[in-house]
């Protein structure tokens, strides 16, 4: 199923100010395509998330289009009212690996009591066992409450509450932190498999390593702006903007220097490119917002918002 993100963008308002978490995020993701989304802490990768299910607080307001499905019954996920988010979008049509899965499961009950409610409410015949099995449990895992699971295993019960409506979009939002090694591995080959069996599915993550291994393609999000869209590819050979070549320098396997700096506030964005301070390729130029240009082979769909890149 296809996703394709029309000028998305979510303000939140707080007392005095506006929040611009999302701006303008354009980008199409095809069915058995990985994109993962990468950027610093707090530049609107959970909110984007977010945003497709209707999920966002009260002091929030969408603009855009996030449309879901072939391009004749597409759902504008941004319109659809909240009846039809809960009785058809949300686990049927799009699964969410939450940020922090332990957070998300009830501690007063068992794994196996919360993969029957969601399999109940989804009207799903499989039973908690075949779907704990799916998700790589044991099914003496099921009989424990979320303090007795260990972070792995709380991801594993958390990636099958989402597949239990074996959606066809997956959203995944740092399907690895707190992980080991072993384990980051076996989660990501467990979402490119998904994806090989020709699911859509989005990643959220900090870990670039990661990204590379399982993503068909990148985005990179700066200060509510996605910067820049490549094939995974081209990405790591060499990026385009000059953030997205600051992010991979900062990595102990690379260069190892990190960005000069730190990104603005979001509720106090410039009018030009928001990058402009900690970069040095800044000219004159970059006090007006650059546009999101088409870049590399006419064939692809890449993307980057620099003047100079
Ligand atoms: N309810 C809210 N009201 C006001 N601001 C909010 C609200 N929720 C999120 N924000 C702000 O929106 C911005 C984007 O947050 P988001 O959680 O999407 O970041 P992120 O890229 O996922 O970061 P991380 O990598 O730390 O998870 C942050 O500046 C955050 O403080
Ligand atoms: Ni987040």
């Amino acid at each position: 199923m296809n996703l394709r993100l029309d000028g998305l963008s979510v303000r939140f308002h707080i007392p005095g100010a506006v929040v611009h978490a999302v701006t303008d995020a354009r980008f199409e993701l095809r069915a058995g395509r990985c994109l993962a989304v990468v950027g610093e802490s707090g530049c609107g990768k959970s909110v984007m998330a977010h945003a497709l299910l209707g999920l966002l607080p009260g002091n929030a307001t969408v603009s855009g289009h996030a449309w879901l499905g072939d391009s004749d019954d597409a759902i504008d996920l941004v319109a659809a009212t909240e009846k039809v988010l809960a009785r058809q979008v949300r686990g049927r049509m799009v699964g969410l690996v939450p940020q922090s899965p332990a957070a998300h499961l009830t501690p007063v009950r068992t794994a196996r009591a919360q993969l029957a409610e969601t399999l109940r409410e989804l009207g799903r015949a499989e039973t908690p066992e075949e779907l704990a099995e799916r998700a790589g449990l044991r099914p003496q895992d099921l009989d424990r409450y979320p303090h007795q699971l260990s972070g792995g295993m709380a991801q594993r019960v958390a990636n099958a509450l989402a597949l239990a409506g074996d959606p066809p979009l997956i959203l995944a939002d740092e399907p690895t932190t707190g992980l080991d090694r072993p384990l980051v591995e076996a989660t990501m080959a467990e979402l490119r498999r998904l994806c090989d069996e020709g699911r859509t599915v989005l990643i959220i993550t900090h870990d670039l390593r990661a990204a590379e291994r399982v993503a068909d393609d990148i985005a990179v999000m700066y200060a509510s702006r996605i910067v820049e869209l490549s094939e995974a590819g081209t990405f790591f050979a060499g990026p385009r903007h000059p953030y997205a070549k600051g992010l991979l320098d900062a990595l102990p396997s690379r260069r190892f220097v990190p960005i000069p700096g730190r990104p603005p506030e979001l509720t106090r964005l410039p009018d030009g490119c928001a990058f402009l301070p900690r970069c040095s390729w800044a000219t004159r130029a970059c006090d007006e917002r650059p546009p999101w240009r088409r870049a590399g082979a006419a064939a692809t769909a890449e993307r980057v918002a620099c003047h100079h890149a």
